[in-house]
């Protein structure tokens, strides 16, 4: 675990920046020697004390979210519409977001209803924050206690939500409380994290620093961190590995090496990608690192799903892909959703049911389990926080840096609010 390797790998940013894997590489050997020993650690060091914590901390898991009920489906498409960071409509977003979402509406509905009536994205984003804050108190007892909160883009429990509920549990009484926003995607998109940092800021314009001086000389204000990506977190990298290598044992030994990896991950309209959205490199530096992991045993590819309208979007696309290889004879394929941690339409429904169940061959194009509630994975997250309290940076380097063909105010606003917190972190 982080908090136990030499020091010279507390990098400067918080998290496992990008970078990590463009370093001259390693041998194989010597990587999957630093993958034993992150796993090798034994659990977790107890050194509670109580006593001169400066917690409370505030965790904040940020993801978009989905609709929990079938009736909810209207509600999380006319948000998801109506967000400017994802579907840029400009002056014609709040005529065209509802009109677009109302007709998409009863065909998601279906997807819903076909994958058991609802997205288990809350449950399972509540589950991993819990177990991570636990974790967290025992390794961490210097920012104990740790108090999970799930905020999410387009369902409930909206942003505006988790922020009213910080503030009401006291994290911007006093000194001001201190906030983690720690992102559920592992690969950094404006149209993902961005978005959700932008309404966190929105928020906290609304919600905060409108009291003036407290008393005590403070603001009262919540200092804000940010966990902004970790596609290369060797406990991600690890939890995906294990979890492709246990779905190949269900292939015949004879056949198991040349069975072809298809990592999938939701796609990005070109128009995103052009303007220089780090997303298509972050996916493939996760692909690459478990494939590293893997000491490269089988062929793989990278593809991309759930593509949506008629502009041009990166592909190859995930079905096609499929089809494809089926025309060539390969029938043997591994699917591997690599961008999202936790079950949703884009696996149960989109890849379960259409690709996979529409193929033809059910028993030989497999996909691997969503990482969900792995305890490789919740330890993962909790590795991460916890390298990320232990560094004072309030987010990476890359955070700073605005995508070249970025035209957004609220960008730019957003960057300039969360850089801002270094100085406020100072006093932590
Ligand atoms: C890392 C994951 C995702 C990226 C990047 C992403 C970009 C992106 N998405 C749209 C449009 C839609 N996405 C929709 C659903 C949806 N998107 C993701 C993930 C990413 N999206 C997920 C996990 C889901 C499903 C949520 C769930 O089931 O829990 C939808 C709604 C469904 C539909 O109408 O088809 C839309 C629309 C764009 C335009 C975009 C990049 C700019
Ligand atoms: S769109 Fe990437 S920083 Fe604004
Ligand atoms: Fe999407």
């Amino acid at each position: 675990m982080a908090f136990l390797r030499p020091a010279r790998q507390l990098c400067k940013s918080a998290t496992t920046p990008v970078a990590s894997t463009i370093r001259p590489p390693l041998l194989a050997s010597t990587q999957l020697r630093q993958q034993r020993r992150w796993l090798a650690t034994p659990t977790y060091p107890v050194t509670q004390n109580s006593a001169g914590s400066q917690g409370p901390t505030a965790m904040v898991f940020l993801n978009m979210g989905g609709p929990s009920t079938v009736d909810e489906v209207g509600d999380f498409l006319s948000r998801l519409f109506a967000d400017g960071d994802l579907i840029p409509l400009g002056r014609l977003q709040s005529y065209l977001g509802p009109l677009i979402s109302a007709r998409r509406t009863p065909k998601i509905q279906k997807q819903y209803a076909a994958i058991g009536g609802g997205s288990p994205i809350r449950k399972w984003s509540e589950h991993q924050c819990a177990e991570m804050c636990k974790i967290l108190d025992e390794i961490s007892p210097q920012t104990a206690p740790h108090k999970p909160y799930v905020a999410f883009r387009y369902a409930n429990p909206l942003t505006e939500e988790m922020y009213r509920k910080l503030l009401a549990d006291g994290f911007g009484n006093g000194k001001g409380g201190r906030a983690i926003a720690f992102t559920q995607y592992p690969q950094y998109s404006c149209s993902t994290t961005g978005s959700s940092l932008n309404e966190l800021w929105k928020w906290r314009q609304r919600l905060e620093g409108k009291t003036g001086a407290l008393e005590d000389g403070s603001d009262g204000t919540i200092k804000w961190s940010v966990i902004d990506r970790w596609p290369v977190h060797p406990g991600l990298v690890e939890a995906f590995a294990r979890n492709i290598e246990e779905k190949l044992l269900e292939y015949p030994e004879e056949r198991r090496d040349k069975v072809i990896l298809l990592f999938s991950a939701h796609s990005l309209p070109m128009s995103v990608v052009n303007r220089g959205d780090p997303y298509p490199a972050e996916v493939a530096a996760t692909v690459h690192a478990v494939m590293h992991r893997l000491n490269h045993a089988n062929p793989y590819r990278l593809c991309w799903q759930s593509q949506v309208g008629p502009q041009p979007w990166l592909g190859p696309q995930t079905q096609m892909t499929v089809e494809e290889y089926v025309a060539k004879g390969q029938k043997d394929l591994l699917l591997i959703p690599i961008a999202f941690t936790s079950d949703h339409i884009e696996t149960l429904y989109e890849l379960d049911e259409e690709v996979i169940g529409e193929s033809g061959h059910a028993d030989t194009i497999k996909r691997v389990e969503s990482l969900n509630g792995n305890p490789i994975f919740i330890q993962a997250l909790a590795d991460l926080a916890k390298t990320h309290l232990d560094s004072g940076i309030v987010c990476s380097t890359q955070m700073h840096l605005r995508c070249p063909g970025c035209k957004s105010d609220r960008c730019a606003e957003s960057k300039k609010f969360f850089a801002s917190q270094q100085e406020q972190l100072g006093e932590v």
